[in-house]
């Protein structure tokens, strides 16, 4: 017997990185990470794979399969292959949304349902069990399923706060890739108290005021320059960070500004990218 299932999941940008503080917030975006997995009886394996990155580590996703069907007892093999358009590793939440999707496509293949949010536990703990995560994450893992902006305590395990917004999100995204499990975490905790204030005001639903101020904090920690930023500032742009643990950036954007910023911001570089796109408030799906 063969079993197929299909999903995607989003990719997100950060409003705050829950490393300083475990709390976070953070917004899906529309970039889509798509999962496709296939399982037989004749195998008790799961083989990974990354479309067009040979080299990927592909260890999260076979957990994620693994997980699941472990969850429903059941015993079989196959493959997962991912093909996303969420740049890895650079702060847009790669890893969650090739998490959230693989356990969407094998719900899908086995033809089983649960709660959304035990989903999303299932992404964070195949995260944790796999190395790729300081805090587990959930913060992003939420905002990669649900879509929408979210607020997360990751040491409570808690999604706190869901809301929906229509607004354009520009991303410069670098070429070069910074995973989170390498990040300088002593030095995020140095700017615990000022997290904080901002994690109070993403609480308070001052989304663009609390990503601005968690950008210069840690781009100070994490050593990223704020150029990138304050050419985002001089627009009138109020909601722009460091997104996760870099190299990229996010800001949040009124239609107006759009294109503005994506001129000036492919101005600042040629290594690499500027993408123009929305908050994403449905989320992911089973295909
Ligand atoms: N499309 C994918 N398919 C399979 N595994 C993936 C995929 N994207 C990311 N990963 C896994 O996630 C790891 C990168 O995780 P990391 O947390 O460093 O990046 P990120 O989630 O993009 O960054 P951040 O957490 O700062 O937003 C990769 O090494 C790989 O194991
Ligand atoms: O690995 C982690 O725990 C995290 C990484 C970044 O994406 C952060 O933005 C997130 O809040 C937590």
């Amino acid at each position: 017997m063969t079993l197929t299932g299909h999903a995607y999941a989003l990719g997100a940008g950060t409003i705050i990185n829950a490393i300083a503080t475990w709390k976070g917030s953070a917004f899906g975006v529309d970039l889509k990470t798509f999962a496709d997995v296939e399982l037989t009886n004749n195998s008790s394996s799961i083989t990974g794979s990354i479309e067009n990155v040979p080299q990927g580590d592909t260890t999260l996703i076979e957990r994620s399969v693994e997980l699941v069907l472990e969850h429903f007892g059941i015993e079989m093999g196959g493959t997962v292959l991912t093909r996303t358009e969420v740049p890895l590793a650079s702060g847009l939440k790669s890893s969650s949304a090739a998490a959230n999707a693989t356990i969407l496509a094998t719900l899908d293949a086995i033809g089983e349902t649960m709660e959304p949010m035990d989903a999303v536990h299932i992404g964070v703990r195949a995260a944790k069990d796999t190395g790729v995560t300081i805090t587990g994450a959930l913060d992003d893992a939420c905002a990669s399923f649900f879509g929408g902006i979210v607020v997360a305590d990751n040491r409570k395990n808690e999604l706190i706060k869901r809301t929906e917004k229509e607004m354009d999100v520009i991303i410069f995204a670098p070429d070069r890739q910074a995973f989170s499990s390498q990040t300088n975490v002593q030095n995020s905790e140095l700017i615990a108290p000022w997290i904080d204030m901002a994690y109070e005001l993403a609480l308070e639903g001052e989304y663009e005021k609390a990503m601005t101020l968690n950008g210069f904090l840690y781009c100070g920690a994490l050593g990223f320059s704020t150029d990138i930023m304050m050419e985002a500032l001089r627009i009138g742009v109020k909601g722009v960070s460091l997104s996760g643990t870099g190299p990229a950036y996010s800001a949040l954007v009124d239609k107006d500004l759009a294109n503005e910023l994506v001129n000036i911001w492919e101005e600042c570089g040629t290594t690499g990218k500027v993408i123009n796109t929305k908050i994403n408030n449905e989320g992911s799906m089973k295909l």
